[in-house]
């Protein structure tokens, strides 16, 4: 199977300042991927070499097994709504849809006007007087229409409020159970990635930490709590994520294959939100290399 996303060694430096480097990734298709990190971690920077807006320093990206910039068939299978779902203030809705038809060869009016009916805009609104909600779901709609292989989407719910955010979040999964695409998707807001996606990449000081589904990096990370340990005494498969410790206990969150069989331990689960925040935890230069758990 083509992967969507194919990552060897790529880097991007800003003058003299890495925004990304070594990340190595293997995303498999039919994913909704959530990509989460702190400010300036390298999440856009990743996401416009993607979408071949940007050329890597280092290393190679395929995209859908083609290079990002490689021509209009490549473009047409890539849907990519940018940072502050871009729209044109003195353009009309309609005039958007019209854009859209006319730049994208498999654009789907169809589907184009009943979002925009469902949503309740007025094709003659200009965008610039949408709400900031609204103006989202103007980007989603030319995102979608153009029926891509794969949408990017990068923070498209950041100024949103809750609800709002909850609307753009069930359209694109409503969309992703229609028209079965993959989605890759930045967002702070964990809680939202919780529930859309079921592959997830940390990206923190501009390295991948983490990448995997969901399902297995929630399976082999455990929250280890118990009398105060040194973290160099656990067994060999049992990679440190994060700790803390107090004078009399330690917290570790660590990642292994195997089961843990000490009884000194009291073992939980983590939550999505749990996992990011330990690989946001710890600086990254303290980390084993980044760790990808496959299919
Ligand atoms: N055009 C640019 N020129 C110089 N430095 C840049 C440029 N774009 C990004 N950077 C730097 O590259 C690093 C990564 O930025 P990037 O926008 O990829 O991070 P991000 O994870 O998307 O952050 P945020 O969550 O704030 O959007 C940051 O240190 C940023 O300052």
């Amino acid at each position: 199977m083509t992967a969507v996303m194919q990552a060897r060694g790529l880097g991007k430096k800003y003058g003299k300042r890495w925004a990304l480097r070594d990340c190595t990734i293997d995303i498999p298709s039919g994913h909704v991927v959530g990509m989460v990190g702190p400010n300036g971690a390298g999440k856009t920077t990743l996401l416009k070499m993607a979408g071949g807006q940007l050329a890597p320093t280092s290393g190679s990206i395929t995209v859908l097994g083609g290079h990002p910039a490689g021509g209009p068939a490549q473009l047409a299978k890539v849907g990519f709504v940018a940072q502050d779902t871009p729209v044109y203030a003195g353009l009309s809705v309609a005039d958007h849809l019209r854009l859209g038809a006319g730049l994208n060869p498999g654009w789907d009016a169809a589907l184009a006007r009943e979002r925009i009916e469902e949503l309740g805009l007025d094709p003659a609104h200009r965008a610039g007087k949408l709400s900031g909600g609204q103006r989202a779901q103007l980007a989603l709609t030319l995102g979608l229409a153009k029926r891509p292989e794969l949408l990017i989407l990068d923070e498209p719910v950041a100024s949103l409020d809750p609800l709002a955010r909850r609307e753009f979040m069930q359209g694109l999964m409503e969309a992703v159970a229609e028209h079965e695409f993959s989605v890759v998707l930045s967002s702070h807001v964990v809680a939202d990635l919780e529930r859309t996606c079921d592959y997830l990449i940390v990206l923190v000081d501009s390295r991948v930490q983490v990448s995997g589904e969901v399902d297995k990096l929630l399976a082999t990370h455990h929250r280890l709590t118990g009398p105060r340990r040194d973290p160099d005494r656990l067994p060999g498969d049992q990679h440190v994520v994060s700790e803390r410790h107090t004078d009399r206990q330690s917290t570790i969150v660590v990642r292994t294959d195997s089961p843990i069989h000490d009884p000194a331990w009291t073992v939980s689960r983590l939550s999505m939100e749990d996992l990011v925040l330990a690989y946001m935890e710890k600086p990254a230069a303290t980390r084993p290399a980044a760790l990808e758990v496959q299919r």
